[in-house]
């Protein structure tokens, strides 16, 4: 790459901190160019809101390096109604999808690099009539891929989850052989291509308590994660579990894991987040694009008040910047 990184940024949903990390990132240099997706009056409005100076400009490419001094270079994705900060509103819901798009056709055209997004509301995109669990599903469909991976990178750990958002009574019956063995595939893949490092160590939980206990609290362990493991590592993966849940993160195991594989969102994402909440990276793993976000939601409760922290959108677009390179030093 003989350029920055240029990195489309989705501003999310339009009532949450989204915007506020927009106007703070104008004043805040980044190594990579910036295109930020939204609505311009929504910008305008909430940098007023934030009493933060915000000057705008149509994207036009090239852009230059993101300095920091105040400007942002717009896409502009206009919402159906105006925006109030921390009212969601049903209608502006399509405008948080057409930022999505919008991101990714111009990932797909080489237009960018990278897509970063700042959060979503799914309960409010569900409300307008769009079925949605979230940013990874989302972008696994649009882009035809079969599985993806989510990764959340923080407090010096990475955790990968092996389902993502579903009801707890689904958990279960979604981890079959064939889903698990493809998570650790592409787990295991992006380490090694992604976050070079050769030879990986990924700690498995269990789902039940202790670990299933032998068979007397649970079998998914015997019947499905032991086998999976068990074939992976023949493959010559390094493996460690299925382990008791409670006691893995210990941080014996946290110096030891290139990674570690939750069976589900919060089994993972609580110790994540009580580590690294506001700092840490979420990072979509088998998409053919390099997609990174925030990891925390819309705060809806602050938004416009100018309480929201810039450190996780900027550990995201980091990230970002980094699996650039990364790829573009990957032998063909
Ligand atoms: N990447 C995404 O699109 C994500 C979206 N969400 C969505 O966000 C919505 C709200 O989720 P919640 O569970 O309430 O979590 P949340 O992260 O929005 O809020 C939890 C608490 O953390 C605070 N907080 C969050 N980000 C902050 C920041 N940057 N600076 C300072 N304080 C911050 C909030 O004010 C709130 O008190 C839900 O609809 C959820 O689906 C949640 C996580 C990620
Ligand atoms: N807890 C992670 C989260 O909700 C974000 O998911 P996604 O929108 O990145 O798929």
């Amino acid at each position: 790459m003989n350029h920055l990184p240029r990195i489309a940024v989705t501003a999310g949903e339009p009532a949450g901190i989204g915007l506020d990390l927009c106007v703070q990132l104008a004043h805040t240099p980044v190594p990579a160019t910036l295109v930020i997706l939204a609505d311009p009056n929504a910008l305008r409005a909430r940098a007023a809101q934030l009493g933060l100076a915000l000057t705008l400009h149509p994207y036009v490419s090239p852009v230059p390096a993101h300095a920091g001094d105040g400007q942002l270079y717009v896409l502009p994705v206009e919402t159906a109604e105006p925006v109030v900060a921390g009212t969601l509103n049903v209608r502006n819901s399509a405008a948080v999808l057409s930022m999505l798009d919008h991101a990714l056709s111009g990932c797909q055209s080489g237009a960018f690099d990278a897509m970063v997004t700042a959060p979503v509301h799914k309960g409010i995109i569900n409300e307008a009539g769009f079925a949605f669990t979230g940013h990874t599903e989302y972008l696994a469909e649009q882009t035809a891929t079969a599985q993806v991976v989510m990764m959340l990178v923080g407090g010096g750990m990475r955790v990968a989850l092996a389902t993502t958002h579903l009801p707890l009574t689904q958990v279960s019956a979604a981890i079959t052989p064939h889903a698990l063995t493809t998570t650790l595939r592409i787990l295991h893949q992006d380490l090694v291509q992604k976050f070079a490092i050769s030879h990986p160590t990924i700690y498995v939980a269990g789902l039940n308590p202790h670990a299933g206990e032998g068979g007397y609290l649970g079998r998914e362990e015997i019947d499905t994660i032991q086998p999976v493991l068990d074939q992976l590592r023949a493959e010559g993966m390094q493996l460690i579990g299925p382990l008791p849940a409670d006691t893995m993160f210990s941080q014996k195991n946290l110096a030891q894991a290139d990674a570690f594989l939750a069976m589900y969102h919060d089994q993972g994402l609580t110790v994540l987040k009580y580590a690294s909440f506001g700092e840490g990276v979420n990072v979509t793993l088998g998409l053919p694009i390099i997609r990174t976000s925030v990891d925390h939601g819309t705060a809806l409760d602050i938004a416009g008040s100018g309480q929201a922290t810039l450190g996780s959108m900027l550990s995201a677009i980091q990230l970002a910047i980094d699996l650039c390179q990364s790829q573009q030093a990957r032998p063909l």
